[in-house]
């Protein structure tokens, strides 16, 4: 059945993404790394200049979930449903420009489902159509999405709280140990990262330290 709204904010805390190219090492070992240092939810985002495609593709996204499964960390992919379906993923996410959510709903049953929204009326779309979690951002300026839109800090967060509203919500964009409390005390279940982790010198100790920000007491 589907996840529960209370399980979902546990599993948003540490939202680890990453594709190949986000990386300079084997993308295993990074999320190895960040798996070691407490993160809580993965997704597989091969995407932009320099991503896998085919077979390829397909292959690390085995080799990925394996791991996660290893570890007992639920496995999303991003944008592709069909490679998702094929894995048995445990969830997918998907932006404005992919399908409606109603339409993946239909197709994945019961599997996590996420959704980037960068309005009030995306967001209540969203829930209506059947997401199980709101991914709102860039939140702080990114370089990681090469379409990004503008900074949009944590307003519309505070927005939809402030509406009443209790749905799992993640934040994401130029997120970092230093930012991450910031995002929480708007309201977000959670934060996701890719470089902050991805291209640390340390992705353990990187994934602690937002661990520890994601779990401390708002400052102040
Ligand atoms: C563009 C994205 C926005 N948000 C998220 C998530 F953090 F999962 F909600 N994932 C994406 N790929
Ligand atoms: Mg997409």
């Amino acid at each position: 059945m589907r996840v529960t709204a209370a399980r979902m904010r546990e599993l948003l805390k540490v939202y680890f993404i990453l594709g190949s190219n986000n990386c300079r090492k084997n993308p295993l070992e990074v999320i190895a790394e960040a798996i070691e240092g407490g993160i809580t939810l993965f997704q597989y985002r091969e995407k932009g200049s320099g991503a896998l495609v085919g077979e390829e593709k397909v292959k690390l996204a085995r080799a990925i979930q394996e791991l996660c499964q290893q570890h007992r960390i639920p496995f999303i992919v991003n944008d592709d449903i069909e490679l998702a379906l094929a894995l048995n993923a445990d969830g997918v996410h998907i932006g404005q420009e992919d399908a409606p959510a109603a339409v993946v709903r239909e197709k994945i049953g019961d599997k996590i489902l996420g959704v980037s929204v960068h309005t009030r009326e995306q967001a209540y779309e969203a829930i209506r159509q059947g997401a199980d979690y709101l991914g709102i951002g860039p939140i702080f300026a990114t370089t990681t999405k090469e379409d990004a839109k503008e900074a949009a800090g944590t307003t519309l967060i505070k927005a939809l709280r402030e509406d009443g509203l209790t749905v799992p919500i993640v934040g994401i964009g130029g997120i970092t140990p230093d930012n991450a409390r910031v995002v929480m005390a708007a309201g977000a279940d959670g934060v996701s990262v890719i470089t902050a982790i991805s291209l640390a010198d340390s992705p353990v100790q990187s994934t602690r330290k937002l661990y520890q920000a994601v779990h401390s007491q708002p400052e102040g």
